[in-house]
């Protein structure tokens, strides 16, 4: 068939409404005319793949990395020059906020990541036939593992440890058929989180201490399946410093994703708040707060309360917490079980919330039910989002700025944060 691509879905594949419905094509965009082939069923719509396009966009670039759309699935963007990669992120917002009741919410202009900065990476595992292993992002829609060379979204510095990396899990018993690498860049170096679906005995465990020693790794935790993780070899402390707070991760922590990124986020929260005259020493929780990202630098200005459903997060930010004077009190707590309620919240002066992926619906009822004037949310799914910010501006919250922020170079992905005032 031949196609005319109407728009860029919300996964970043090209769109065209056919009478039979909407065709996604991955690797397509906005104007273009393609020979396509049809490849199945997508939700409502039909899935095909690209034959040939017949007429390119303007806004077409040659994709820097082999592994593009071939067989890693993490990208999905990186055939877009990046005037319009952006403009179409930022516009995810703008319908996010319009989908919500704010058409009209003053939203800033996106601050892009760089590539080659992403600083956290979950790669998957997967032992071949003949013992071989493969080491990467899964490919698109299916649960195959795409084998890396190279990866332009990462810091270099991980992308270094993919070939070591897989060599030695070649060599390491504990790794059957499936399991995962979780690495995360922090200041102390690489830290390294294995996941397999095998034992590890003793002299495995001498394995990856020669590993981590050979490679600057201070710290290799290891889990089985979906286990609590265990240090498996460490020879130094691990640290990350937040604001100026030196803070010990846990095994495969939450991070933001891009150094620049993070810097964005802590900017765009403290200028909501700053923008509330939000008086200094006033009360703020910061809801969903991981190892303190946010927690640290709202300190500066703030008594923080920070509640965080992780109990090995919130120990590292509590530990941390502690050795900085406690300026921060850190609270576990499972906010989807128990979401802060109104008497609770009504101590506080702002709420900051940054939910995981599915948003915080539990929570924002509650906040509705209360009185606090302020809320930043910062979001990674505009989908969430919109549902979200929509049960807020029915409640009589109004958006006073936002921001998309994003960490995720290619991807569809986009984080943002979004200032309300009731
Ligand atoms: C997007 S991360 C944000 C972390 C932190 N604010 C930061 O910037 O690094 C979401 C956090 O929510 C936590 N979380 C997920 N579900 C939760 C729940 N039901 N209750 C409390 N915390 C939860 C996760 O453990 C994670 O630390």
């Amino acid at each position: 068939m031949e196609v005319t691509i109407a728009r860029l879905g919300s996964a970043g594949d090209g769109v065209a409404e056919t009478p039979e419905g909407a065709v996604y094509l991955p690797g397509t965009l906005p104007g273009e005319r393609v020979a396509a082939r049809l490849a199945g069923r997508r939700g409502e719509g039909l899935a095909a793949e690209v034959v040939e396009i017949l007429a390119p966009s303007p806004h077409r670039v040659t994709p820097p990395c082999p592994h593009f759309l071939v067989e890693c699935g993490a990208c999905a963007l990186q055939h877009m020059a990046v005037p319009a990669y952006a403009a179409w992120k930022r516009d995810r917002l703008v319908e996010a906020l319009d989908r919500a009741g704010q058409p009209d919410a003053p939203v800033a202009d996106i601050v892009l990541a760089p590539a080659g900065t992403r600083r956290r990476a979950d790669l998957a595992l997967r032992r071949l036939q003949g013992g071989a292993m493969a080491l990467g992002f899964h490919a698109r829609g299916s649960a195959a593992v795409a084998d890396l060379v190279t990866c332009h979204v990462l810091d270099p510095a991980l992308v270094a440890l993919f070939r070591p990396l897989r060599e030695m899990l070649r060599r390491l018993p504990a790794l059957k058929r499936e399991g995962s690498a979780v690495l995360n860049l922090l200041d102390s170096g690489p830290d390294l989180l294995l996941r397999t679906d095998g034992p590890l005995d003793a002299t495995q465990r001498a394995t990856l201490a020669a590993f981590g020693t050979a490679h600057g790794i201070p710290r290799i935790a290891w889990a089985s399946g979906t286990g609590l993780p265990e240090n498996a070899a460490q020879s130094g402390p691990v640290r990350l410093m937040l604001s100026g707070v030196a803070v010990a991760p846990p095994p495969g922590a939450f991070l933001q994703a891009a150094p620049v990124g993070e810097a964005a986020i802590i900017a765009a929260v403290q200028d909501r708040l700053a923008a509330q005259k939000l008086p200094v020493r006033s009360r703020v929780a910061d809801l969903y707060a991981g190892i303190g990202t946010l927690s640290f630098p709202l300190a500066a200005r703030h008594r923080v309360a920070a509640y965080e459903g992780d109990a090995a997060a919130v120990a590292a930010l509590d530990a941390a917490a502690r050795r900085e004077g406690g300026r921060v009190e850190a609270i576990r707590r499972d906010l989807a079980y128990r979401p802060l309620l109104p008497a609770e919240l009504n101590g506080f002066g702002a709420v900051v919330l940054d939910p995981p992926y599915a948003g915080a619906v539990e929570q924002v009822a509650q906040i509705v039910r209360s009185k606090v004037p302020v809320v930043v949310y910062v979001s990674c799914n505009p989908v969430a989002l919109a549902r979200d910010a929509a049960v807020l501006v029915k409640a009589g919250f109004k958006v006073t700025g936002a921001v998309p922020v994003d960490q995720f170079p290619w991807s569809p992905h986009l984080e943002s944060v979004v200032g309300f005032r009731r």
